[in-house]
């Protein structure tokens, strides 16, 4: 089994307790009540390089990041330097996330803000749609050609803008052929947990004009920011560089200006 593999295990697990705690049609009352999805696309397809900023624990690679005790207060720090939007980790048992963060997080800040999990059925999309997430993350290599596009074709009837993560030549055709907008390519191989971070340059232009490129992981600075502008990026997802610095909101500004 890959570490992608036995992840999903465990996320299959704690989806079936919460299934069983909280039907379908009780989520899809809550859907209802939702505040409306921002769009994120006018943000992430202006000039320069937007800057998607995520709040993140922990990681199977890396172990315990930061304690991060109050989700809202570094979103809203992320929101004061100029992120474009917010990713919240919420798989739980390596990344020690929740959708409760995600529910602090959206009512803190102005911007989109990613629900980014390991997303494998329906019930996920809505229950981060319930949650208020305005995206939602869908990995290729976690999903056959069948899932991709059901999940996809969901995720876009509840209003939610999904960004389709490939770390491979083969999954950006699979991305774009169930029509994804916005594509992430992941530096890290999720199978293995090793980081290449040339992958983003690598894979960029087969990404066709007018989809929207985000370079996902290994994001160490400014210096880095720079570079994936000139590979092609319109957006970096950044994590731990953000969560172990000491000033948040300075981090995310001066990678908006390297991305200039
Ligand atoms: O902490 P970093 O190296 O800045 O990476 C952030 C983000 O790219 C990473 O958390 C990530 C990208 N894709 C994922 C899928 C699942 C879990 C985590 C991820």
């Amino acid at each position: 089994m890959t570490v992608l593999d036995e992840i999903i295990v465990g996320v299959r697990e704690d989806l079936a307790e919460r299934e069983r705690a909280v039907p379908a049609a009780r989520l899809a009352e809550q859907v209802a009540g939702a505040p409306a999805p921002r769009d994120p696309m006018p943000a992430f397809t202006a000039p320069g390089v937007s800057v998607l900023a995520e709040v993140k624990r922990a990681s199977p690679s890396r172990g315990d990041l930061a304690q991060i005790a109050d989700p809202a207060a570094l979103a809203a720090r992320y929101a004061a330097g100029g992120a474009a939007a917010i990713s919240v980790l919420t798989e739980r048992r390596r990344f020690r996330g929740s959708l409760d963060d995600l529910v602090s997080v959206r009512a803190a800040v102005e911007v989109p803000v990613l629900r980014k999990d390991f997303i494998v059925t329906d019930y996920q999309l809505i229950e981060a749609r319930a949650a208020g997430a305005d995206l939602a993350l869908l990995i290729v290599a976690a999903l056959d050609d069948a899932q991709l596009r059901d999940l996809h074709a969901t995720a876009v009837e509840l209003g939610l803008t999904p960004l389709v993560e490939v770390h491979d030549e083969a999954e950006i055709e699979r991305a774009v052929a169930v029509g994804a907008r916005l594509v992430g390519v992941n530096n890290r191989n999720l199978k293995t947990l090793a980081v290449d971070p040339a992958t983003f340059a690598r894979l960029a232009p087969l990404v066709p004009e007018g989809v929207c490129r985000v370079n996902e992981s290994g994001i160490t600075g400014p210096a880095d920011v720079a570079a994936s502008r000139a590979a092609g990026a319109d957006v970096v997802l950044v994590g731990e560089a953000l969560v172990t610095g000491d000033d948040p909101a300075a981090a995310v500004q001066a990678m908006i200006d390297a991305g200039r």
